[in-house]
Parts: C-alpha cells; sequence; structure tokens
C-alpha cells in the first residue's frame, strides 16, 4: 500500500508555544489510528496541526508522498483531509439535507450512501441544524466529511457527551467505515477501548510526544500500559 500520510519531527503549536514535540508517525491507505492520551497532552492540536490551522515550527508533513507542511487549510481539504471538529459547528438555517449536499464532492459517497449509513439523517433531513440531539449532530458531522470523498477522516472525540444506545451506533458506523469500506481513519477519543476497539493501531501521546505505538489489540489486552498512559474512561 503506497504511503498516505507522513509526519516527520513535526513540532508545532500556538504561537510561540510548542506543544507537539518532535511527532513522527506514518499511514497507509486503509490504516485506522486510535490517537489517545490524557487530556491536554495534543490530540487535538495533532489533528489541527494536519489541517494546518497551528503553527508549524519544525519538521514536515507529507501526504501522498507530497510536503504539505505550508498548504493552506482549504487546499488539505480538496486534497482528501476530512476533519469532524469536535464541536460539531450545525448551521441553524440550513436543514440536514443541504448541510450535506453543499458540500458534496464527486465519489463514492453520495446522499444516498450517507443515508444508508445514518438511516436517522434521512428521517431527519428537512429539520434545521439546531433542532438535532447531540448523537444526530454528530451523525451529520461526519455525514458532511463523508460527502467530500475524503481520503483520510479525522474524528475528534466523536462521542463526547452522548448517551451511551448512541455510542454504540456512532461505533457500529466508524467500524464498518473501517472494515467494509476501508476508510482511513484517525480517532482521537477519551473512550480508550472503544477506540481501541475500532481501530488497527494506535498511538498514545504525553506533554506532545509520543510515547507508546503498537497495534491496538495489543494495547487493549495490555491493561497495565492502558491504565498507564490514558485516563481510561471506558
Ligand atoms: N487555541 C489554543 N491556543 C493556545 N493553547 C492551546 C490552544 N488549544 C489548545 N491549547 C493548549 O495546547 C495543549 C494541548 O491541548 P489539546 O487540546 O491539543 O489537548 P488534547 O490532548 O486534545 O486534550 P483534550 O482531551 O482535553 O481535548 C494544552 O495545554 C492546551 O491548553
Amino acid at each position: 500500500m503506497p504511503e498516505l500520510l507522513a509526519l516527520e519531527n513535526v513540532r508545532a503549536g500556538y504561537g510561540e508555544s510548542v506543544i507537539l514535540d518532535g511527532i513522527s508517525l506514518d499511514m497507509q491507505e486503509g490504516d485506522s489510528l486510535a490517537l489517545l492520551g490524557r487530556n491536554g497532552v495534543g490530540k487535538t492540536t495533532l489533528l489541527v496541526t494536519l489541517m494546518g490551522l497551528t503553527e508549524l515550527h519544525g519538521g514536515a508533513i507529507r501526504w501522498c508522498g507530497n510536503d504539505i507542511s505550508r498548504m493552506q487549510t482549504h487546499r488539505r481539504a480538496h486534497a482528501g483531509l476530512g476533519w469532524v471538529p469536535q464541536e460539531r459547528y450545525m448551521f441553524p438555517s440550513l436543514t440536514v439535507e443541504e448541510h450535506l449536499t453543499v458540500v458534496a464532492r464527486p465519489g463514492e459517497w453520495d446522499l444516498n450512501k450517507v443515508y444508508q449509513a445514518f438511516p436517522r439523517l434521512q428521517e431527519r433531513r428537512a429539520n434545521m441544524g439546531n433542532q438535532l440531539s447531540g448523537g444526530e449532530q454528530q451523525m451529520l458531522a461526519i455525514g458532511r466529511a463523508l460527502m467530500t470523498n475524503p481520503r483520510l477522516l479525522l474524528l475528534d472525540e466523536p462521542m463526547e457527551g452522548l448517551a451511551p444506545i448512541i455510542v454504540q451506533e456512532l461505533a457500529r458506523v466508524i467500524r464498518r467505515l473501517v472494515s467494509d469500506t476501508g476508510m482511513s481513519v484517525i480517532v482521537v477519543e477519551q473512550h480508550a477501548r472503544l477506540a481501541l476497539s475500532l481501530t488497527g493501531r494506535a498511538i498514545v501521546l504525553d506533554r506532545g510526544r509520543v510515547v507508546h505505538a503498537s497495534d491496538s489489540g495489543s494495547l487493549l489486552d495490555d491493561r497495565d500500559t492502558l491504565d498507564r498512559l490514558v485516563a481510561v474512561a471506558a
């Protein structure tokens, strides 16, 4: 499989303050990665750095073999990075269907396929963005990213604040995305065990550095390491 994403010794942060302190990482097409660590260690900062929203102080980011370290955010999105931010950002004046269609780009994912993945969104197709539950908003945020036909989906705490039954529903969809469609995914998640059950590989950050990298299954089985490195929520 060809290289999809590579980070080489990335140092990045906000203005002068450096949060990510030498991150190296590589992913191939079809890889799924859990990005774990305690609060404030830099997980979100890593995702927003991939989107070009931080100050890069050193190192390089390669995407499909090209150096994108200085590329603008919207061009990264066009190049195939699909970001689902923690805040979800729904528009009160757009319907569910409008949220999906305005961002559509040609490819395998279209309205029908997103509705198949999230039947609840089809039921709510005429509702406005502010008339949705938290779980529905998260489904819409993921559906919207899929409509752009990304090559890599970046999910920032997709389960945050959701009821257990919705968490299970979303987990089923993400699992299918990874295993059936071969979508490449990075998942940041406080529910470490759940994230590990959805992905093939895992890295753990601590104070802006990678302190553990392994396949997800072996970290899931290694309760001591998991408890030591990650505040385990589930
Ligand atoms: N916009 C910002 N400006 C300045 N510092 C920031 C900004 N966003 C985050 N930080 C700082 O960067 C560090 C890493 O935060 P980040 O949100 O990446 O951590 P995280 O691992 O995603 O944590 P959490 O699980 O709490 O979201 C923290 O010290 C945080 O205070």
